[in-house]
């Protein structure tokens, strides 16, 4: 992240937590004192040589971060968000709610209204104590390319819906029609999508009601992801001929996740509301010696 690498000598806090089952490891480091290159992220997320993660929320003061030192006046704490592959990515809708879980629970902020910094702008997030958090994602855009997923051989036109960061979305018969994602990730087109995208497959449950799978960018296939569930809220209620701006009426889906339920609101005004759990499941210490440690590949 453009500074020299000081290695960790003493160890470092981390809890783990996670929304509808896309988890996260999350370090706390108001101070942004704790130096967090790719590689380090990716063994921290690694399943079975780590701790295990969909993705990584660093923790700081937003006045703190280069990235967010603008937005310190609005909101006290910046979501440094990281895939599990150590890319950064501008927003993560599950994450921001165990982030405001978190910050509840160390005492930083009361349930309540509060906002939080993010690569993708400020968020407004509701906390209820003890029960789900909305959040205030902002508007999607909806850029009209023509864009074709392919997933080993198959073909579905998609939408493009950008939720801060980028989605595909496919309206697809059957959820297993996607696949094994994990072993053959979708192809999607490097013209429309240049930094990659998260891809959903969405299948329709009832009246504004849907099912998806998600393969995340930098991730591989996970078990929920907010933005994604946004992007399908949004790109189902155009196929049902529902759009909150014309018809002056704020239209809900449920959208179901492996891993759980997220209700999305589209505001007349073009806010997307999310509502979802957050779980804290542990916390711990990162050994030093485990980040320091270069790992000797077996050919
Ligand atoms: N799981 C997240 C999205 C995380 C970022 C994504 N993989 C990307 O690279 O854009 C969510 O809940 O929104």
């Amino acid at each position: 992240m453009g500074r020299v690498s000081t290695p960790q000598t003493s160890p470092m806090p981390f809890l783990k937590g996670h929304g509808t089952e896309n988890d996260f490891v999350i370090v706390p480091d108001p101070d942004n004192a704790v130096d967090l290159p790719a590689s380090a992220v990716a063994k921290l997320c690694d399943r079975r040589a780590g701790i295990g993660g969909d993705g990584l929320l660093h923790v700081v003061r937003s006045a703190a971060h280069p990235e967010s030192r603008a937005m310190a006046d609005e909101a006290e704490w910046f979501m440094d968000y990281r895939n599990a592959d150590g890319s950064i990515a501008e927003m993560c809708g599950n994450g921001v709610r165990v982030f405001a879980r978190y910050l509840e629970r160390a005492g930083h902020v009361e349930a309540g209204d509060l906002a939080v910094a993010t690569r993708g702008g400020v968020k407004k997030v509701h906390l209820a104590k003890g029960g789900d958090i909305t959040v205030s994602m902002g508007r999607a855009l909806l850029p009209e390319d023509g864009v074709t997923v392919t997933v080993d051989g198959r073909n579905w036109p998609a939408r493009n819906v950008n939720m801060g960061n980028p989605h595909a979305v496919a309206f697809v018969e059957d959820l297993d029609h996607a696949g094994d994602l994990y072993a053959v990730p979708p192809c999607t087109p490097a013209s429309v999508y240049p930094d990659g995208v998260n891809v959903e497959f969405v299948v329709g449950r009832g009246e504004r009601h849907v099912a998806m799978r998600v393969h995340e960018r930098g991730s591989g296939e996970t078990r929920s992801c907010g933005t994604g569930a946004c992007a399908v809220a949004v790109a189902a209620a155009r196929r049902d001929g529902a759009d909150p701006a014309v018809t002056g009426a704020p239209v809900t889906y449920t959208v179901d996740l492996p891993g759980g339920r997220l209700v999305i609101t589209e505001r007349t005004d073009g806010e997307i509301e999310m509502t979802g759990p957050a779980v804290i499941v542990a916390e711990g210490h990162i050994d030093p010696a485990f980040l320091a440690v270069t790992e000797t590949v077996i050919a």
